[in-house]
């Protein structure tokens, strides 16, 4: 069963890692797919290639998110190219991790333009399209467990993902009257691209993996199936939700 069938479906940092697995997931199930992305050209036109390979439509917009015109700027180029927007997907996110006390004001400023501020210009962009359409909608945030729990080397960045979870429960509120649902999923120690050098640590891998109870580390696939459940029709009763999706990670105390 496809759940996404005829919809359009916005990623941001659709190009590598989860935000990737959710483009090419909503394309499985269906969806014309557009991705935004930071840098890579050959990654961005890969990402398109498998989804059009899906027989679906798809297009890739470059544009940093810490700027409130790129959000401007990929809603209405998703929209000139498939004439609406059903689901934003805000994933795009960095974690430079770095020790609290001599943090870099720049380190601290930048991510959290890119993660929080990025993010909710990318919610607004998309809420004003779909109250446009008069058709409801739906918005996943990429939060992260690190919403509910610290990091000695991500200070600046958890407070991000905590502030993600808060904007939809938020938007949640403001959205409701136009049927626009917004959710996050709360990932857990995913295999990306972000933590590909911190989890060069032999030991600090090994850490991670005992923690879990499913007994690994996840993939960027794992959150494919979450997402595309949260923004399809199978979840319509379902706002202002927050799903782990950490292999047992978190609950996980003894
Ligand atoms: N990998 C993990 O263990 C976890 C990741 N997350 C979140 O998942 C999201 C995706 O990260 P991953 O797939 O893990 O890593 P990733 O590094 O593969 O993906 C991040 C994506 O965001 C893009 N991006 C970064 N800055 C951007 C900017 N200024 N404008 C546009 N795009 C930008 C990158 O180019 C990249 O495509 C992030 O928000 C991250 O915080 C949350 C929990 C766990
Ligand atoms: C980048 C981290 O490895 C990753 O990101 C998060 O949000 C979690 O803290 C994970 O450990």
């Amino acid at each position: 069963m496809k759940l996404l069938e005829g919809k359009t479906v916005l990623v941001t940092g659709g190009s590598t890692g989860i935000g990737r697995a959710a483009a090419i997931g909503a394309a499985r199930h269906g969806a014309n797919v557009a991705i935004n992305y930071a840098s890579s050209d050959d990654k961005a036109a890969s990402c398109v290639a498998e989804i059009e390979a899906l027989g679906q439509r798809g297009l890739a917009v470059k544009g940093d998110v810490a700027l409130p015109e790129t959000a401007t700027d990929f809603v209405s180029k998703a929209v000139a190219a498939f004439g609406r927007v059903d689901v934003m997907v805000s994933n795009a996110g960095i974690c430079p991790f770095h020790a609290f006390l001599d943090m870099p004001v720049e380190t601290v400023d930048r991510t959290f333009r890119v993660n929080l501020h990025g993010a909710y210009y990318m919610v607004q962009a998309a809420a004003n399209q779909m109250v446009k359409q008069g058709e409801g909608g739906a918005i996943v945030a990429v939060s992260s467990i690190s919403a509910l729990v610290g990091g000695e080397y991500q200070t600046h960045y958890t407070p991000t993902k905590a502030g993600l979870h808060s904007l939809m429960q938020s938007a949640a509120i403001a959205l409701g009257k136009h049927g626009i649902r917004c959710n996050s999923v709360l990932p857990g120690t995913i295999l990306t691209e972000i933590n590909k050098d911190d989890l060069a640590d032999q030991d600090k891998r090994d850490r991670m993996t005992a923690r879990i109870p499913l007994g690994r580390l996840g993939e960027s696939e794992d959150l494919a199936g979450p997402i595309v459940f949260l923004a399809s029709d199978m979840a319509a009763y379902v706002t202002g939700a927050a799903l782990l999706v950490d292999g047992g990670a978190f609950v996980n105390l003894q």
